[in-house]
């Protein structure tokens, strides 16, 4: 079976089953269940459950719909899906540039696949595991306080070579933002100045007009699903209140009742949930209040966020799982940076920083708590965020970091590193692979394989799958956060190998280290004979497999019998 039309892919497995809606396959899920004994003992069972995957094969046509459409990252992916879609090319000082996605996970990276016969590893692009929407096919609108059109909106930005936005001006320039919510009391005064494209009303009316565009979108563009994601400003942490949004039905009330402290993202998520769309948060705001988390549980549409992990936290996030699992102990982390873009500006002021300070936080806390060795119990390395903002530079934002460790028997290491960010161009392709994995897991259920009549169960709706790609990342409630980006992304990626019958990825490789000819009875790969008779060093080692015991072990050695 192929999994796309164009995958390079046959997966040939009795699991698998494909007809004109589904990929099903047959996946036996391995976790291991830990207790812990009064004595403080730890008892470990493996446990395996029966389970069947499917994933419909029909892609719908997508329209994502941006709140802050004209703002860097909103009008630099617009520009970047029609640069792509007529698969134009620019001149550079350094020559051409054909437009791409770099940055994008499911556009340009691959999956490891398998070992082919020589033992060498397989990846294949991650778009060609299953059916996904294509970049091209992707309908965009939405919303901003700012009336500039997209052209204006894409010269504002100062992200794009002048030539490529010289070729995409006249298109861009025919896209104009709907009006939306401005609260200044969310997002820094001063902001003010591009509040010229304004829902007016109560926050109930504003509320009824979001969910109007969404439907007048919809209708207009012919789309089947409608994505929101907001890559507004960064608004100030809301309060979470008894009586005020706690629960859906207090949320709901205080809508109506129009009070100040239901925030305009809080607005958009709830309309957007009304109308069935999933709504994914890429600021660091607390968009998803109790009552909103509840609102998406009824209804059961997808929400995810907070805060696109595109640079300096992205890095701390690998370097961190790196130390931490190399037996290092972080002991201080400085992460400055400063940048010149309107975030930048916006988070000049005190509590939208606020808001970005808790993000990149918290970042380290689950890597540090995994490892009881390095640390005491609530032990935290210090951990300092700034940001200044620095018009000059513009979207190049510079990051600079500093970590210190201690190493052993007293010794230290110091890592310091400098990020030149190019902010939208490391966030756009996020946005990208947010809404084309969203649209995807929408179409991904699970049941039991013990009974027929089990009901096929979606992701809950907190779609924590998307974590890679958020700094703060929102999970289920009783749910571990996971901040380890290669964890993340290994989560992506065994989910895909899963709708397809294959296994996690389990690095194993155990066919080539040990000599599996002897224990598989099969005859050893060509390139290991080959390796065999190279470089075999005659070992009275004896290799032990399933019991039986080798006396003509060969270890292959790289010639000087290590
Ligand atoms: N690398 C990155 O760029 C990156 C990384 C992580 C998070 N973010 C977050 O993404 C968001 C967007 O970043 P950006 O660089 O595009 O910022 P930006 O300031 O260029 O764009 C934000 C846009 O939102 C508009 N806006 C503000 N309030 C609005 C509202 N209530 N409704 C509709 N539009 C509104 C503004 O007019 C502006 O056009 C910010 O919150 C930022 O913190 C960016
Ligand atoms: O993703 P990251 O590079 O760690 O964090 C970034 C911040 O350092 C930057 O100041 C801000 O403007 C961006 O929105 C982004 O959040």
């Amino acid at each position: 079976m192929k999994p796309t039309q164009n995958s390079t892919l046959e997966i040939i497995s009795p699991k698998v089953h494909v007809d004109a809606d589904f990929i099903e396959t047959d996946y036996d899920y391995q976790t291991t269940q830990v207790k812990r004994t009064a004595a403080g003992q730890l008892q470990v069972q493996p446990q395996t459950t029966a389970l069947k995957i499917r994933t419909a094969r029909h892609v719908p046509k997508l329209g994502v719909m941006l709140v802050g459409w004209g703002g860097n990252n909103g009008s630099t992916l617009t520009a970047a899906l029609e640069a792509n879609r007529r698969q134009l090319s620019w001149r550079k000082r350094t020559g051409m540039q054909q437009a791409n996605w770099f940055g994008s996970i499911t556009q340009a990276s691959t999956v490891f696949i398998g070992s082919d016969e020589t033992g060498s590893d397989v990846y294949v692009p991650m778009k060609e595991l299953l059916p996904m929407v294509e970049p091209d096919n992707i309908a965009v609108d939405g919303w901003d306080i700012s009336g500039k059109n997209l052209g204006d909106a894409m010269r504002r930005a100062e992200v794009l070579d002048v030539a490529l936005q010289d070729m995409l001006y006249e298109h861009m320039s025919t896209l104009k933002p709907r009006p939306s919510i401005y609260d200044p009391d969310f997002i820094a005064a001063n902001q003010s100045e591009r509040a010229d494209n304004l829902i007016k009303g109560t926050r109930q009316e504003q509320y009824e007009q979001v969910r109007r565009d969404i439907r007048d979108f919809k209708q207009r563009s012919g789309v089947e699903t409608v994505i929101v994601l907001w890559t507004a400003n960064t608004e100030r942490f809301g309060e979470i209140k008894a009586g005020l949004n706690t629960t859906s039905q207090e949320l709901l009330a205080s809508l109506q009742e129009n009070k100040s402290e239901i925030s305009p993202s809080t607005i958009f998520a709830m309309a957007s949930i009304a109308e069935g769309c999933t709504y994914i948060n890429g600021s660091p705001q607390n968009t998803f209040v109790p009552g909103l988390l509840e609102l998406a549980e009824q209804h059961q549409v997808f929400i995810a966020g907070d805060d696109f992990k595109s640079g300096q936290t992205k890095i701390k996030s690998v370097l961190v799982d790196f130390l931490v699992g190399a037996g290092i102990k972080p002991v201080s982390i400085v992460s400055y940076n400063h940048l010149g873009n309107n975030d930048g500006k916006n988070l000049s002021a005190p509590q939208q920083f606020r808001s970005k300070e808790i993000s990149k936080s918290n970042v380290v806390d689950d890597m540090v708590a995994s490892n009881s060795v390095l640390y005491e119990p609530n032990e935290h390395p210090d951990h300092v965020v700034v940001i200044k903002y620095v018009p000059y530079v513009g979207d190049s934002k510079r990051a600079m970091d500093e970590y210190t460790s201690e190493i052993m028997m007293g010794g230290h290491n110091t890592l310091v590193i400098h990020n030149t960010c190019e902010d939208s161009l490391l966030a756009t392709p996020l946005i990208l692979d947010l809404v084309i994995l969203a649209e995807l897991s929408a179409r991904i259920q699970l049941r039991s394989a013990e009974r027929e009549s089990a009901p096929w169960v979606p992701f809950k709706p907190v779609l924590s799958l998307l974590s890679y790609l958020c700094k703060a990342p929102l999970v289920p409630r009783g749910s571990q956060v996971v901040n380890s980006l290669f964890r993340q992304r290994a989560a992506i990626e065994n989910i895909l190998r899963g709708c397809i019958g294959l296994p996690p990825i389990s690095h194993l490789t155990l066919e080539q280290r040990f000599d599996f000819g002897s224990i598989t009875n099969e005859p050893p790969t060509k390139k290991a004979k080959l390796l065999g008779k190279a470089c075999a060093v005659e070992s009275n080692s004896k290799l032990h497999a399933n019991g039986h015991t080798n006396g003509n072990a060969k270890l292959a050695t790289n010639g000087n019998g290590h």
